[in-house]
């Protein structure tokens, strides 16, 4: 996929109820194939408030890929290949607790990963073994300034933090499992945050979500559980705040600058990269071959 590009620095990932983002200025259209398979959607790279952005439809502008299908990979490793640094993702999510209400925005900062092993969360297998930390699974300095945009909007309710726990699916949870979450101290729930995370550490590139609460899921006395439904109806009603607040940050926000998320692969690599087969090197080039250029391994 050479040459690389500077297309854009910052990318938005939408979610269930966010197909497009129609506010980009001058719009191209990318259809890229990647050493990862194809994206999910095109990218549409355009200009706003005088930044380069590119929106990318997370689970296809025709909502034709369920979570567990989502080419993830594919997604990162395309908006790198565009040249952004930044990713603003947002997500339908259900609430499971009482202050969290649908309608309402949370920026989580942590997250748990239930997802069952059949998604691609690593863009490194054989050949070239990379282990990168995650503690903050979402850029800490990104996160702040997407919650200082996400205030500025009108009459929109914000949250500050929250762990999102990440399903397998795509069936909703059971009553028990809602619970077991709840009990957990789980804060909001959908099925896609993993692996993208993961991804988009590997790929050096900071990553912030807003979470727009849709439902209370199924554990609520009283409240209606949780459909496809409901949650479209909900982001229907509500996407425009998303909208603002990405707007709203692309204002507000000093220009990309240089962030730790951009070298967490620079102490992660643990093979020799004398050993590492072409094949595997050139597919994960454009994301490590600076770092496997550099890197002596810790060996005598
Ligand atoms: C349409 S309901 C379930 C669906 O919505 C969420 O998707 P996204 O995070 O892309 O907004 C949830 O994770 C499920 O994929
Ligand atoms: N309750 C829920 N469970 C999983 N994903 C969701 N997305 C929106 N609401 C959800």
């Amino acid at each position: 996929m050479a040459p690389r590009h500077s297309e854009a620095e910052t990318g938005i990932i939408g979610g269930s109820g966010l197909y497009d983002f129609s506010a980009l200025e001058e719009p191209s259209e990318y259809r890229l194939s990647t050493p990862f398979g194809e994206p999910s959607d095109r990218i549409v790279v355009g200009g706003l408030r005088g930044r380069r952005v590119a929106f990318l439809s997370r689970h296809g502008r025709r909502h034709q890929h369920p979570p567990s299908a989502v080419p993830a990979a594919a997604n990162i490793y395309a908006m790198k290949y565009l040249g952004v640094t930044e990713i603003l993702s947002v997500s339908a999510v259900g609430s499971l607790r009482d202050e969290l209400r649908p309608g309402e925005l949370v920026v989580p900062d942590q997250l748990v990963d239930l997802t069952r092993g059949g998604r691609t969360s690593s863009f490194f297998s054989s050949g070239l073994v990379a282990h990168l930390p995650f503690a903050d699974p979402y850029c800490p300095r990104l996160r702040r300034l997407v919650l200082d945009a996400v205030r500025t909007v009108p009459g929109t309710v914000s949250h500050d933090g929250g762990t999102y726990v990440c399903i397998e699916g795509p069936q909703f949870s059971t009553r028990a499992e809602s619970g077991l979450y709840r009990s957990w101290g789980m804060d909001v729930i959908g099925m896609t945050a993993a692996p993208e995370a993961k991804l988009a550490r590997e790929a050096g590139i900071c990553l912030a979500t807003i979470a727009l609460v849709t439902d209370y899921d199924c554990w609520r006395q009283g409240e209606e559980s949780v459909t496809a439904d409901l949650v479209a109806e909900v982001m229907r009603r509500n996407v425009a705040a998303a909208k603002q607040a990405i707007t709203s940050y692309v204002d507000t926000s000093p220009p990309a600058r240089h962030c730790d998320c951009h070298d967490a692969l620079a102490q992660a690599i643990l093979s020799d990269p004398s050993a590492v087969p072409d094949a595997d090197r050139r597919r994960v080039d454009l994301l490590a071959g600076r770092y496997l250029d550099e890197h002596q391994p810790a060996r005598d």
